[in-house]
Formats: structure tokens, sequence, C-alpha cells
């Protein structure tokens, strides 16, 4: 049986005040008194940060660091994505290997387990970069085999290896509220806390590396099939002719009121779905989810069905809408209906 994660949370109890200084990152956390602050609070940052992947994630995580204070170099593969964050005082460089070497502390925020590996371990990769004392902290979406082998790649060189998937999406992102499942070396994650809380609410540390990407798939496979049950459930109070409007407002006041029904339900209703998470990236999270439980022979049929409908919607062509477009193949299949 495998060993309990070892468990550490730390909550943001109240707004974090940031302090401008040059070259640095300082930063002062308030904490209501009764809680006690997380290890590295208020000790702030000293060092150069990197940022590699500036998409829907990586480019308000980036810009928050920036907003606090950090001396933030940035690359992403398509450059023009960086404009927004040089004219924020960000620096650049050409390639993840380059910002590596600038950098004390590099953060990745990629796509999928192949370009994670690519900008980690690929030509000009950031590994190349990566030395004794410099850190790699990758807040990727990947399995837990995929993160194993960029920390056996970075720690290969003397570096040290953060995997810090993110709980929360765009608008969380944002407003520097996510929540850190981190796993992997102890000393690097109480070396970049303060910027954790710049980017976050909150943090959790589960001991080895893989441990944090399993939490982030195990609740991303909870939510993707939570978004099916919702879509089933507008489509069919629509048929037998209750507003789904009402349906949304009765959710929110019950047992399984979630944000993301009230914050998803309305423009769904309305067939919108303006994009905060990719609905490929979902699919991308139920197909790793569903390798996660075939290593261990657990059976996962909801998530095997919720899958096969966002694999449909993926055909339809909605890959880069949010994943709430998903209740679209519910409507393809009852205008197709299979034999
Ligand atoms: N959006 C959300 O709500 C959330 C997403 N996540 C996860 O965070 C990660 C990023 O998500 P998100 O920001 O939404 O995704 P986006 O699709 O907006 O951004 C993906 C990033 O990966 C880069 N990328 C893709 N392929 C390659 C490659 N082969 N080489 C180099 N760079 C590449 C893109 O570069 P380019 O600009 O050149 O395409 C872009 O910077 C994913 O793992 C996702 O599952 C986690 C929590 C919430
Ligand atoms: O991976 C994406 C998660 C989105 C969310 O937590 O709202």
């Amino acid at each position: 049986m495998a060993a309990a994660a070892a468990t550490h949370l730390s909550v943001r109890a109240a707004p974090a005040l940031r302090l401008r200084g040059k070259g640095t990152c300082r930063l002062l956390s308030c904490y209501a008194s009764s809680s006690p602050p997380p290890p590295s609070s208020g000790e702030g940052f000293s060092g150069k940060v990197g940022f590699l992947g500036l998409g829907i994630m990586g480019a308000p995580m980036a810009s928050n660091l920036i907003k606090a204070g950090c001396d933030v170099t940035v690359w992403n593969r398509t450059k023009s994505k960086c404009d927004p964050l040089l004219s924020l005082g960000a620096k650049y460089e050409s390639s993840p290997a380059n910002v590596a070497l600038s950098c004390d502390v590099t953060f990745a925020m990629l796509a999928d387990p192949e370009s994670a590996v690519e900008v980690a371990c690929g030509a000009n990769g950031a590994a190349q970069g990566m030395a004794p004392g410099k850190g790699y902290v990758d807040v990727s979406t990947v399995d837990t085999a995929t993160s194993k082998l960029i920390g056996k790649h970075i720690t290969s060189t003397g570096a040290s290896f953060l995997e810090a998937p993110v709980s929360g999406s765009k608008k969380p992102a944002e407003d520097g509220l996510l929540i850190f499942l981190t796993a992997g070396d102890d000393s690097l994650y109480n070396r970049v806390a303060p910027l954790l809380d710049v980017m976050g609410k909150s943090r959790f540390f589960l001991g080895d590396v893989g441990n944090g990407a399993a939490m982030k798939l195990v609740v991303n496979m909870v939510m993707g099939s939570m978004m099916v049950s919702f879509s089933e459930g507008v489509l069919l109070s629509e048929k037998v002719g209750l507003d789904p409007n009402t349906l949304v407002e009765v959710i929110s006041q019950g047992a399984i009121s979630a944000p993301m029904f009230s914050l998803k339900g309305p423009s769904m209703v309305k067939a919108a779905y303006p994009t905060a998470f990719p609905l490929k990236h979902q699919q991308k999270d139920l197909r790793l989810a569903l390798a996660l439980a075939e290593s261990v022979s657990q059976s996962i049929p909801t998530v095997a069905a919720a899958n096969e409908l966002y694999k449909v919607a993926k055909s339809l062509g909605l890959a880069d809408q949010d994943f709430s477009a998903v209740i679209e193949a519910l409507k393809a299949k009852e205008q197709n209906p299979q034999p």
C-alpha cells in the first residue's frame, strides 16, 4: 500500500501587502492573528524569477509577480505573448535555457506533458540553464511520470525541483487566488513560498514528486464529470419545460452548490462558452486521470464516459472553447442519435 503523502497546508488569511524593491521581490504577508503564518511568510524572496509559458494562466501569474515587485524574465513559444509582460517591466530571454541561466528560480506553465517536457528537457530547454542553487517550479498540469521525468532532468544538474500544479482558473489567476498543489524539494518550497503567496490564496505540500500531479488530476476528473452531469441537467430541464436559469438558481442554494455552476451556468444556457479553461485541457486531464486510475487498477466509469463526451466536443471543433462547451456534445448526440 502506498504511504500517505506528507501534507502541509498554508492558507492566506488576509490580502498580502506587496513592497517594490529594485532587483528583488519583497513581500510582507498580513495574517489574521489567530492563524500562524506559513514558514516563509514575511521573509520575502530575493532573486530573479523566470516564467516560461504565457497562456491563459501563465500571463496573469507572471503579471502578478511583476506587480508585486519581482524581477521577472519571461519566455513564450509565441513571442508576441511576451509583449504585455514586457510593458509591465519584465525582461525577455530568447529560450528556456537562457531564462534558467539568468534566473534563480524558473516557473513553467505549459499546455500538456509533451510541451512541459520539451520546454524543460528539450533542445535549449530549461535544464540546460540549470545549476546548483537554482530551482525549477513546474505549475503545468501533467501526469506523475512526466513530472518525475522533468524532476530527474532538473535535479541531474544539481538544481532543485518542485511540481506545483494549480487549482483555480483564469479569474483566480488574475486575482492571485490560486491553490498550489506542491510536491518535491521542501527547501525550494519554502524558498518560493512568498512567490506562491503572491499568485495564490493557499498552498499544500504533498511530499514526493508525483503527489501534486496526482492530486491535481483527481480534482480535475471530479470537475470534468461534474460539468457533464450539470450539462445533462440543464438540457433535461429545458426539455421538460423548465427554465434552466431557475435550475441554476435552485442548485446554487442547495447542497450541490458550486461556484463553477453559478459562474458558467448562465452563459451555458445562452450557448456561450468564453474560454477560461480550454476544453482540450480538460479532456487531457481526464485522459491522464484514466491512466492514473488504471495504474492502480481502479475503475472510474463515470470519468470514462465523461471523457468520451469531451472527445466528441473536440471533434466538433470546440477544443479551444471553455470546457463548459461539452454541453454541445450532448446536443449533437440528440441530433444524431447512435443506432
Ligand atoms: N486555464 C485554466 O483554467 C487552467 C489551466 N491549467 C493548466 O495549466 C496549463 C496551461 O493552461 P492555459 O494557460 O489555460 O493554456 P494555454 O493553452 O492558454 O497556454 C498554453 C501554453 O503552453 C505553451 N505551449 C504549448 N505547446 C508548446 C510547445 N510545444 N512548446 C512550447 N510551449 C508550448 C503555449 O505557447 P503558445 O502561446 O506559443 O501557444 C502557452 O504558453 C495546462 O496544463 C492546463 O491544464 C490549470 C489550472 C487552470
Ligand atoms: O485545471 C483547471 C482547473 C480550473 C478550476 O479549478 O477552476
